[in-house]
């Protein structure tokens, strides 16, 4: 069941957004409830029959007030013309470009003595290099002169994380490169932010991370005051919240959504509770109940 928007319906009615990595996990979850407050998304990735049968399936939830369309562009943000492509296209499809979202990205876990030049030049190409370019593709094809709303998607990105330290700089980088475009741009109308969220269930994250999967959520479940992990739906409200008009006076700030996670401190003891609110119900909420029974049990 797809969560519903806390937002009121029509909020975006043809605004035209952008979203990286729209085919999958957190992108999809950002795009559906784009979609369903009237907003139309291209959804950009690298693997074009899975962004296809995304579109399909997402087409399916627009409710029928909506002037809203999904189209999926391959576009693999690590290359130059075909970020070019990506903006160009939207703009011969739609004539505007308000929102981009870059979501696309993510990593593999390493020690850092192991890790190839070829790998850390892969990770940072992909989270800081293809965010920078779409970036710069979406300013100069539209918002320097219409203005437009940018959000970034980082990760908790203040404390190291063995295993992750390619993916922590290029995390880092692209929260100072948002504040820094937040002032250059700032005068063309354009307000740009991060997004860090916290351990989300997604179906890809879980793929990717086969092994060392259980290894992040049994350390993130006891660091989380809320003793719980997100699912998606649970970052695009943020995300719909940073690119409408309620944050008109929020430009290069960084949004947590990640139920303290990052707050916490392994000298603190987090008092027990058990008054959390349990997950939304979205695509992935049965996969986070099913791994919160697997965890606690080991806890
Ligand atoms: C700061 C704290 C961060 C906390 C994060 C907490 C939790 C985060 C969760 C998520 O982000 S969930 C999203 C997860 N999804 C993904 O990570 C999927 C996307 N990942 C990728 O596509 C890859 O990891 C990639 C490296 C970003 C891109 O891979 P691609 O296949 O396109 O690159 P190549 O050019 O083929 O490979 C380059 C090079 O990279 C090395 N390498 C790639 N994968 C691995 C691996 N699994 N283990 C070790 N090394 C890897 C390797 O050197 C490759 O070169 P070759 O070996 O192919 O010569
Ligand atoms: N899940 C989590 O706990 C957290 C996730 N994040 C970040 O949030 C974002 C979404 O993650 P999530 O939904 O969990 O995982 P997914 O793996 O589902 O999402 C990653 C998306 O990025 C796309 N992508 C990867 N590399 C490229 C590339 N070179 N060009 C274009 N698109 C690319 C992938 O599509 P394709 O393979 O088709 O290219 C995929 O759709 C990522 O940046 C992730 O690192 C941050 C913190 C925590």
């Amino acid at each position: 069941m797809a969560a519903s928007s806390v937002f009121k319906a029509g909020l975006f009615n043809h605004k035209v957004a952008v979203v990286t990595g729209g085919g999958t996990g957190i992108g999809k979850a950002i795009t559906s409830e784009l979609l369903q407050l009237g907003c139309s998304v291209v959804i950009s990735s690298r693997k074009l029959e899975r962004l296809k049968s995304a579109a399909e399936e997402l087409t399916l939830k627009i409710p029928s007030s909506s002037p809203a369309k999904v189209t999926p562009i391959e576009c693999n943000i690590r290359n130059e013309d075909e970020v070019k492509n990506l903006m160009a296209s939207t703009l011969k499809l739609h004539g505007r470009i308000d929102f981009l979202v870059n979501n696309g990205g993510g990593q593999f876990s390493s020690p850092a003595n192991m890790m190839s030049a070829k790998g850390w030049k892969a990770v940072i190409d992909t989270n800081l290099n293809g965010t920078f370019l779409c970036c710069r593709e979406a300013y100069n094809a539209w918002m320097k002169d219409h203005g437009g709303v940018i959000v970034n998607i980082i990760a908790d990105m203040w404390k190291g994380f063995p295993g992750m330290a390619h993916t922590g700089a290029a995390r880092a980088a692209v929260d100072n490169l948002t504040k820094s475009l937040a002032i250059e741009w700032a005068h063309s109308g354009v307000r740009i932010n991060s997004v860090a969220p916290g351990t989300i269930i997604s179906k890809t994250a879980m793929e990717n991370y086969k092994e060392y999967g259980p290894t992040l959520f049994k350390m993130s479940v006891p660091f989380s005051p809320a003793k719980r992990l997100g699912v998606p739906e649970e970052i695009s409200p943020a995300v719909c919240f940073l690119l409408s008009p309620a944050a008109n006076y929020i430009t290069g700030a960084t949004l947590k959504v990640d139920a303290g996670q990052s707050l916490y401190h392994s000298i603190w003891e987090i008092p027990e509770h058990d008054a959390w609110p349990e997950a939304p119900e979205g695509e992935n909420t049965d996969v986070l109940r099913e791994i919160m029974d697997k965890t606690k049990s080991k806890l």
